[in-house]
């Protein structure tokens, strides 16, 4: 189901993010103090001509964290490995990647939270020893060989900083949260992105997709490539507001850039809980959607734009969220602290 979302902001196989990935720092949109961080980090590396410390990425998919670890290993002016937790089955898997590492490169492991603990104990002395402890033999005889190993970069993406184990956490030096980009921004990257694809798109037609990406530049892409399609069928020379705005309401992105799944959220909590509180798994059970699809991919941005709250006893619709459905609260019922009648 997720799978056939146009604005979900997670990969499809067929993606061709990858022609619109900014390849510097200096090309990337946003992200401001991230980027300027990360830049002081790099520099100080690079004097140094020591590895840079080991990075985090968090934060909703789609806001750049894949490309940031490659900008990153390009301005280091090292070498780039990429894989991610759960294509790594066996520690030996992850010993052979490290040991075939070259002086500073970068290995990059998306979804790291998925790791198999088995292996991410392999990952620990990595990490802070630059070190591999193989056991050789079995049984009485099996002895422990320590292997040094090249300085390297490890650099992981996670959704969830929470989803990583403790040990794991503490032994990045470069903690770093992605946030939703603005309005402002993501015009920024409709317009590089419609440049790239050859697209002439008016400044408002910029700003009616970006104010629909739900803060994600690649659902940005995403759009601007449909939106490109309606223009092409319809034999526009350039996408303005009205183009913009047809296409998306034809696919069913609103006002606010939410989608049917967005909105089947919203309504499963508005018309079968009353508005809530509801627990997630209820939620999921409810959406049959994966209870992690719920809480990584639906509810940051909703939370994000104040429709709804996370509270202790499960998830409510803020007077807003039942604003944005064009229905009202049930009498009795309180909303953000308020009693509605
Ligand atoms: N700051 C940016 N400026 C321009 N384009 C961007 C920016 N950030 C991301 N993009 C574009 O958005 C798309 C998604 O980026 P990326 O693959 O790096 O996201 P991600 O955070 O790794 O997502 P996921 O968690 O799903 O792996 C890419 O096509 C990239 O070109
Ligand atoms: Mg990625």
């Amino acid at each position: 189901m997720t799978e056939d979302r146009l604005s979900s902001p997670e990969r499809k196989i067929e993606d061709i993010d990858a022609a619109l990935r900014p390849k510097s720092l200096d090309e990337f949109i946003g992200q401001e103090a991230a980027r300027a961080n990360l830049r002081v980090f790099i520099e100080a590396a690079k004097s140094r001509s020591e590895a840079l410390d080991h990075t985090l990425f968090f934060g909703p998919p789609g806001l750049g964290k894949t490309t940031l670890a490659q900008i990153i290993a390009r301005e280091l002016g090292v070498g780039f490995r990429a894989t991610s937790g759960p294509v790594i089955a066996k520690s030996g898997d992850l010993a052979a990647l490290l040991t075939n590492l070259e002086e500073g490169d970068v290995l990059f492991i998306d979804e790291i939270h998925r790791l198999n603990p088995v292996v991410e104990e392999v990952l620990y002395p990595a990490m802070e020893d630059r070190a591999l402890d193989l056991i050789i033999g079995e049984g009485p005889s099996a002895r422990s060989v320590r292997i040094d190993l090249p300085q390297f970069t490890l650099i992981g993406a996670t959704t969830r900083q929470g989803l990583l184990t403790t040990p794991l956490r503490d032994r990045f030096g470069i903690p770093v949260r992605l946030n939703f980009y603005s309005v402002e921004e993501l015009e920024k990257v409709v317009h590089r992105a419609a440049k790239l694809l050859g697209l002439d798109i008016a400044p408002d037609g910029a700003t009616e997709v970006a104010r629909r990406a739900r803060g994600t530049p690649r659902i940005a892409g995403r759009l601007l490539r449909r939106v490109r399609d309606f223009a092409n069928v319809a034999g526009a020379a350039t996408v303005d507001q009205k183009t913009a705005d047809a296409s998306l309401t034809r696919l069913e992105v609103d006002s606010i850039g939410l989608d049917a799944m967005d909105r089947r959220y919203l309504h499963m909590i508005a018309d079968i809980y009353k508005g809530g509180p509801v627990g997630v798994e209820t939620l999921a059970a409810g959406l049959s959607e994966p209870r992690d699809t719920i809480e990584e991919v639906i509810e940051p941005y909703l939370i994000q734009l104040g429709l709804v709250a996370r509270t202790a006893r499960g998830r409510a619709l803020n007077d807003r969220g039942w604003q944005h459905l064009g229905l009202k609260p049930p009498a009795g019922k309180e909303v953000d602290g308020q009693l509605f009648d």
